[in-house]
């Protein structure tokens, strides 16, 4: 056999074994931060932030590798800067995550999220190679994140190459501008040019790095997931990453939340991440570890009690690591002294101390926590990037309704909370992300709550879902449009079939008011849809009109309020009467499966996860009183509390928990 043929098999089955990914989903969480680097730092500096990570258990770190600095002044590359944090790294036993930061602006905080021109990208293609080849020998190099928080709807459509992608993007794809009935539709080509453009350039910012180094993971933190998600098409980025990541700033991505709910806002991007990285394993890339002074939308600086919650709160939903922003804080300009884990005496704040508690905790317990696996419940909360363009496009940025301009997301998240304050896990995701494959869909939920497009492919999938067995709650204008902004309604609605009924108006009314509906006064918000019957029961009236129905079809059902009741009971900041319409709504199988509160805990956040055969729950009291609670499932015998940062009473199936305590119990079973 000649040299050529040994050398090319070598080759392959070397790639194929180089390739292998460090991280999996038997990996044991780790806790990290961002060591900030930029010059002007002393050695002694670092070396301290280092030797303090190693003692506050932290095993790793994240550096962003700034094309800035280096440079030398006649053009050539220097890595020393960025050399002896990694020297460092290995030193203290710390690995390092290694964020691509091509040459940007001083003030560019974020980065560029596509290149400017052609030359440009030649450029990028360089810092690559060059930064690559010379940090790929570091064994304490563990990852590589491809860009710094992909993701942006601003694109930068004035610029000759996002022009140019575009046009090419056109040029490929043909548009009707008439559905086959002949009406005028929409067809987002933009939107949709914008999704496959981070496809793209995501895939080939992966392929530059595996010129030069196929033995480390790919990562990336997709941000701000509650706004930015309908340009997110994570099935797609699983072809090229080893993890999925995120950044869940507080004080820039939980704008939805009110602070005590920014418990269940991180539940829910954690939930959004597990679910996008599918097969792959996921880990919380970017959480805020210290103070805003002008940065963050709305600042804060997290107290020592929300740290726990958050890290919790990702290790309950599978997270193989979370590393903050950041340990230490940058020196100049955007965000100068802020941020930070330490203090500015170089200390460990209580915020580092605690994370230290968290990371102490699984070191002790390491073979347990590598086998956290979320208790799935069997519900599942639907949205579909359609709704989210097609709000927007209606909407066109008019203030003053909350449910006009961010009803599609919000909605979905109303639905999150109040199975949160039920106790019950509920899986969160993009309606591509489903697995609609499955013959059975007994003691399975889908929520789709006011999400206004749906295609008829999505259709299709709904109806073999209920076909199987599954339960569909639907509330708000979902489906009011297809999937090109044409209201259905208007030429034949095609929900009919499914849901035994169809609308006869959606009135816009005052901002709130309460609809009676299976003996319950459950509040409603902006518009109050009635129904005409086919197939369907009416389970609520107003006056002589019908305003909810329930429709048995194959072996599943479908119950339908088409009113916004999620929004509603989250604009009155009451989740307890939907709490109890829920409950009637869900299959008895649901309540035999996994932990969930006797009743509905206003304030209080459970999320329950198995390691082996074993359930534990995680419980977190946001309100300012003591609570106690008791808590249901089957084979739940007793509680025994596992972690607890502030004082907890558990006995039998009752928990008594501190104001802004997190518990986590293990279950002894009958
Ligand atoms: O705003 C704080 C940080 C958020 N995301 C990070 O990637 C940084 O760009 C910011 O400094």
């Amino acid at each position: 056999m000649n040299k050529k043929i040994i050398y090319l098999i070598l080759a392959l089955v070397f790639s194929f074994n180089v390739q292998g990914q460090t991280l999996n989903k038997e990996s044991k969480p780790f806790i990290g931060a961002q060591i900030f680097i930029e010059p002007g730092q002393t050695d002694k500096q670092i070396e301290e932030w280092f030797a303090l990570m190693q003692k506050s258990g932290m095993e790793v770190c994240r550096i962003r590798m700034f094309g800035l600095y280096m440079k030398t002044k006649d053009g050539n590359w220097d890595f020393s800067l960025f050399d002896r944090a990694f020297r460092l790294a290995e030193k203290y036993n710390i690995k390092v995550y290694a964020t691509l930061f091509p040459e940007t602006d001083f003030s560019d905080v974020g980065g560029f999220k596509f290149p400017h021109t052609n030359v440009h990208q030649m450029e990028v293609a360089e810092y690559i190679r060059q930064v690559v080849t010379h940090f790929s020998k570091y064994s304490c190099l563990t990852a590589w994140v491809l860009i710094n928080e992909p993701g942006t709807p601003n694109l930068p459509f004035d610029e000759p190459f996002t022009q140019d992608k575009y046009a090419k993007w056109k040029e490929e794809h043909s548009f009707s501008a008439y559905n086959p009935q002949g009406y005028p539709i929409l067809n987002f080509e933009k939107e949709k040019f914008i999704v496959e453009y981070h496809n793209w350039y995501l895939g080939w910012l992966a392929e530059q790095v595996q010129r030069y180094d196929t033995h480390h993971d790919l990562h990336v933190n997709p941000h701000n997931i509650f706004k930015l998600s309908s340009y997110y098409d994570f099935p797609t980025w699983r072809k090229f990453l080893h993890s999925l990541g995120g950044s869940a700033h507080a004080s820039w991505h939980f704008t939805y939340f009110p602070r005590e709910r920014y418990t269940v806002a991180m539940s829910a991007n954690a939930e959004l991440i597990r679910a996008g990285a599918g097969e792959l394993p996921w880990l919380m890339t970017e959480l805020q570890g210290g103070n805003n002074i002008y940065s963050g939308a709305i600042p804060m600086c997290p107290t020592a009690e929300e740290i726990t919650q958050w890290l919790w709160i990702n290790l309950a939903s599978e997270a193989k690591g979370e590393i903050f922003w950041s340990f230490n804080a940058r020196a100049t300009g955007a965000e100068a002294g802020e941020w930070a884990m330490i203090n500015f005496n170089g200390e460990a704040s209580d915020r580092l101390k605690a994370a230290a508690d968290v990371a102490k905790f699984i070191h002790t317990h390491e073979k347990q926590m590598a086998k956290i696996r979320t208790a799935e419940s069997g519900i599942t909360i639907l949205y579909n990037r359609t709704s989210m363009w097609t709000e927007a496009i209606q909407n066109q940025g008019k203030p003053g309704y909350a449910g006009r301009g961010e009803g599609v997301m919000c909605s979905a998240i109303s639905y999150f909370e109040v199975l949160s304050e039920m106790g019950l896990q509920s899986k969160f995701c993009e309606f591509g992300e489903y697995d609609f494959t499955h013959e059975n869909y007994k003691d399975q939920v889908i929520i789709l709550s006011h999400q206004i497009s749906l295609s008829a492919k999505e259709i299709t999938n709904l109806e073999q879902f209920v076909q199987k067995g599954g339960t569909l709650l639907v509330d708000g204008l979902t489906g009011f449009y297809d999937d090109t902004a044409h209201c259905t309604m208007v030429s034949g609605f095609t929900l009919e079939k499914l849901f035994g009924a169809r609308p006869l108006e959606f009135k816009m009314t005052n901002n709130s008011f309460s609809l009676d509906i299976d003996g319950l006064s459950l509040p409603g918000y902006l518009w109050r849809g009635t129904l005409t019957l086919s197939n369907a029961t009416s389970i609520g009236t107003f006056g002589n009109e019908i305003t909810g129905a329930v429709n048995h079809f194959g072996n599943g059902r479908v119950v339908w309020i088409p009113t916004p009741l999620g929004l509603g009971a989250r604009q009155t900041g009451s989740y307890a009467e939907l709490a109890k319409w829920i409950t009637r709504q869900l299959p008895l199988g649901i309540f035999n499966k996994t932990p969930y509160f006797t009743k509905h805990e206003s304030g209080m956040l459970m999320k329950s996860f198995q390691i082996e055969e074993k359930y534990y729950s995680l419980i977190i009291n946001k309100t300012d009183i003591e609570r106690t609670i008791s808590i249901e499932g089957t084979s739940l015998k007793e509680a025994k509390v596992w972690f607890a940062d502030k004082a907890v009473k558990a006995a039998g199936q009752q928990i008594t928990i501190a104001p802004e305590g997190t518990v986590v119990v293990c279950w002894n079973s009958i």
